[in-house]
């Protein structure tokens, strides 16, 4: 069977990944994360999760290589991971009290190429305070996310209502995920001879 990574620096995914009971080895990959000129959310993630797949099966051929990526997007504008404390309390005071997407592409490069898929939900928010945005700063829990929320910690109290996969809100779309694997032949639910 051949080696499974997952090229990523998140503890985030590695954790999501464990959920589906394969070993794997993480590295992460380092590309460059800017968004191209009228390239869409789905365009981007979709480029930046092969890109990170692609850039560790380079150094590691004959492996099966997972990338992923996720953006936050307001209005169809991408908001990356806050620079500071101000920043991140202006993306709160956005995403109070209305909805917003989360899109994550994931991508398997390995021997018969790069596959991917697009995962999209749509999460709403209630209202958040200045004082509330202040303290959860604090925290420490928003400044490594994109958005500037957790939806796996303390950020899941804003979090009115879902529509999509808990999994691809906190990074690594596990149903696109499985799908990709299983189509490499990895088992997953497979009975074991
Ligand atoms: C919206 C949201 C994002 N996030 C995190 C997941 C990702 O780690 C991060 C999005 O940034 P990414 O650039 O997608 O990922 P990364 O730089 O952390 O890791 P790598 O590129 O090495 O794979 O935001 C959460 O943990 N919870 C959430 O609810």
């Amino acid at each position: 069977m051949p080696r499974l990574i997952l090229a990523s620096q998140s503890p985030r995914r590695k954790a999501l990944l464990e959920q589906l009971g394969l070993d794997f080895q993480v590295m992460p990959a380092d590309i460059d994360e800017t968004v191209t000129p009228g390239e869409g959310p789905g365009e981007f993630v979709r480029r930046m999760a092969r890109q990170k797949a692609a850039a560790i099966l380079a150094r590691e051929p004959g492996a099966l290589v997972l990338g992923s990526d996720t953006a936050v997007v307001l209005d169809d504008h991408i908001m990356g991971k806050p620079r500071d404390q101000a920043d991140g309390a202006a993306m709160l005071a956005r995403l109070s009290g209305r909805s917003h997407q989360v899109f994550s592409a994931v991508a398997l490069a390995g021997p018969n190429g790069v596959e991917d898929r697009l995962n999209i939900n749509e999460v709403r928010f209630r209202p958040i305070t200045p004082a509330e945005a202040e303290a959860y700063w604090n925290t420490g829990e928003p400044s490594d996310k994109a958005g500037g929320y957790a939806i796996q910690g303390l950020g899941a109290i804003f979090v009115e209502h879902l529509a999509g996969s808990y999994s691809g809100v906190m990074g690594l779309p596990l149903f696109e995920t499985a799908a990709l694997l299983q189509a490499s032949n990895l088992p997953i639910l497979t009975p074991q001879i």
